[in-house]
């Protein structure tokens, strides 16, 4: 059965009024003609045409590609945007308003994507604008680079490589150039560069169902973005294979699309389609960069990561790449008022990574640590437990992923992985275990480098405090000293933390194991039993955290249903790593 995509709109057919009325609201620097539902013209609000002394430039086309174009609109770019309905040109009459609008003594200059509406559209009111005696000019932009040239009459696309072409134009305009000038400037810039896209996802338009087209697991490259069919469907694959072929595809020297060469200076646009998250825009821009230059021998001048031009909700990118010398730079690094350009990428790049400062006194950590030549016979013991302990939390990271997803937010058990695995290089490398104490030192060490998250920081007052208690004496850490250390370190946590019995948290499993360790040795057991006995008490301690509600940590925005089928995941790792040890120091003890 076929659903409606799923969008947060009103009515379908006033998504485009509606965002108009969003976007002047947010930016004050805008208004829009008055004229919904046919005219829908954002434009600057600071100027109008009567005295308005500079070339007006114009862009526009069909909705669904924001913040393409009326988010560029202000001073040094856009002084007007004409937008249609969603993926539909703007009619005659709606650009003639904005042309009027704002057309001043000197001209306007528009800016037309390359599809056979805009064409028509813009041209009919270009001549329409010339007949009532507005000096107008046109520039088409076609960047799309995926397709193989002569693709019959409509030729190349217009796509995010018209969003630099907008800014070069503006920053003429705002120069005070004349219109010829601007003209020549802008379709110059339009000859620079080239585009193309890949998709993981068809858009869905408002109203209408979203397209299995692109099936699981498939991507499409060299796509439009009005939800055209790409030019070939393909496997998903990293992100370094798609840009190398993205990218030899734009500088192919066989379609010649783009005269850029080795040795060239350029701009890099990534441009998010809509639904991509800044994460992955990211990826893409540092990969790109990275190819440009050492696989394509060009210099990476600028590069602008965002999304400028989308495809309502389509997931994926595209990445432009346009010949940028001097004067197109200058203009590139011109000042806006538009909202949606990225301020901040301007001027001479710094290096993009500096060293991490480090602290002015070198602690204990610092100084080269190793791992002793001949470990004592505590050194062993302890060894084994740290060893054992750390591969069961490795070896639970799946379980405890599983869940966090269902209490929290899914990564308690690689957070737990990272540490352990941590420790475990550490540990081989330069714990110095016949010293029980700096040991412990040590592990809160790793953990504060890796860890991260509530575990992490939790995990880190936990040794500190077990250090210092340990190091209150200069007599060597025996078995009878470990229960005092385990009590200070619940007593450092539940301080910091807030938590207590009962709270949900990894202090369930701790706090009944401390309890029953010092209870058997009271009792005269000894250590290694008790130690033992106390582990089943954190187990069983890891396992009532199912039926308790959650007062600290994520698990407190979850409803106590879904707590109530799962155990808290940081108790169980702590019980985990608690019972590994006490099984290992037994078996140690009996090989002794
Ligand atoms: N105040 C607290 N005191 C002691 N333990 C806590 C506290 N809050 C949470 N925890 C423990 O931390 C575990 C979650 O650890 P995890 O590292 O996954 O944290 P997180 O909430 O995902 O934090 P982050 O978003 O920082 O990763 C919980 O299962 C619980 O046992």
């Amino acid at each position: 059965m076929a659903f409606q995509g799923k969008k947060l709109i009103n009515d379908p057919n006033d998504v485009v009024t509606e965002y108009i009325e969003g976007l002047v609201e947010t930016y004050p620097g805008l208004q829009y003609l008055d004229g919904f539902p046919e005219v829908k013209i954002v434009l600057r609000a600071d100027i109008s045409s009567a005295s308005y002394d500079k070339v007006a430039v114009i862009c526009g086309g069909g909705s669904g590609h924001e913040p393409a174009h009326s988010g560029f609109v202000g001073d040094g770019m856009l002084t007007a945007a004409v937008c249609g309905d969603v993926f539909a040109s703007p009619p005659v009459d709606s650009i003639l308003s904005g042309i009027r609008a704002v057309t001043g003594s000197k001209g306007c200059l528009l800016i037309v994507t390359n599809y056979t509406g805009d064409r028509l559209n813009f041209g009919l009111a270009t001549e329409q604008a010339k007949s009532e005696g507005y000096n107008i000019e046109t520039v088409i932009v076609g960047d799309d680079c995926a397709l193989p040239p002569q693709r019959g009459l409509p030729g190349r696309r217009g796509l995010a490589g018209t969003i630099l072409v907008n800014k070069v134009a503006g920053a003429a305009a705002a120069a005070g150039l004349s219109l010829a000038d601007v003209a020549a400037e802008a379709k110059h810039a339009s000859e620079l560069v080239g585009t193309m896209g890949v998709a993981l996802s068809v858009c869905t338009r408002p109203g209408q169902v979203t397209s299995d087209r692109l099936g699981p697991g498939k991507m499409e490259l060299g796509l439009g973005i009005h939800g055209e069919p790409g030019a070939a469907v393909v496997d998903l694959q990293p992100v370094d294979a798609v840009l190398s072929h993205i990218l030899k595809q734009i500088l192919s020297k066989e379609t010649n699309y783009v005269p850029i060469s080795s040795g060239n200076r350029v701009v890099l646009m990534v441009n998010g389609l809509g639904s991509t998250p800044i994460m992955e825009l990211m990826i893409a821009a540092g990969k790109a960069v990275t190819k440009l230059q050492l696989e394509h021998g060009l210099a990476v001048e600028r590069v602008y990561t965002g999304s400028f031009m989308t495809s309502l909700d389509m997931a994926g990118f595209s990445v432009s790449i346009m010949r940028a010398d001097q004067a197109i730079l200058q203009r590139l690094d011109a000042q806006t008022m538009a909202p949606c350009w990225p301020i901040g990428v301007s001027g001479k790049l710094a290096p993009t990574k500096i060293p991490v400062p480090v602290p002015a006194h070198t602690t204990k950590s610092d100084e080269a640590l190793t791992r002793p030549k001949e470990l004592s016979v505590e050194g062993h013991i302890l060894e084994a437990a740290i060893e054992a302990a750390a591969k069961a939390v490795i070896d639970l990271k799946d379980t405890l992923n599983e869940l966090d997803g269902k209490v929290g937010d899914g990564d308690c058990g690689s957070t737990m992985f990272r540490g352990a695995t941590t420790i475990l290089e550490d540990m081989r490398s330069y714990y110095p275990l016949n010293d029980a104490a700096e040991t412990i030192n040590e592990i809160g060490a790793s953990v504060r480098r890796v860890m991260g998250g509530t575990s992490g920081i939790i995990y880190d007052i936990f040794c500190k405090a077990a250090y210092a208690n340990l190091k209150e004496s200069s007599q060597p850490v025996t078995s009878q000293k470990w229960p005092d250390a385990l009590e200070a370190s619940i007593a450092a946590v539940s301080k910091y933390g807030g938590a207590r019995a009962g709270y949900r948290t990894l202090l369930d499993a701790l706090i009944p194991a401390s309890a029953v360790l010092q209870e058997r040795l009271n009792a005269g057991d000894d250590p290694c039993t008790a130690f033992l006995l106390s582990s089943e008490a954190a187990l069983s301690g890891a396992d009532s955290t199912q039926h308790m509600q959650a007062q600290a940590g994520r698990s407190t925005y979850v409803s106590v249903d879904i707590l109530a089928s799962v155990p808290d995941p940081g108790a169980m790792a702590a019980a985990a790593w608690y019972r590994a040890a006490a099984l290992a120091v037994e078996s140690k003890y009996k090989g002794l």
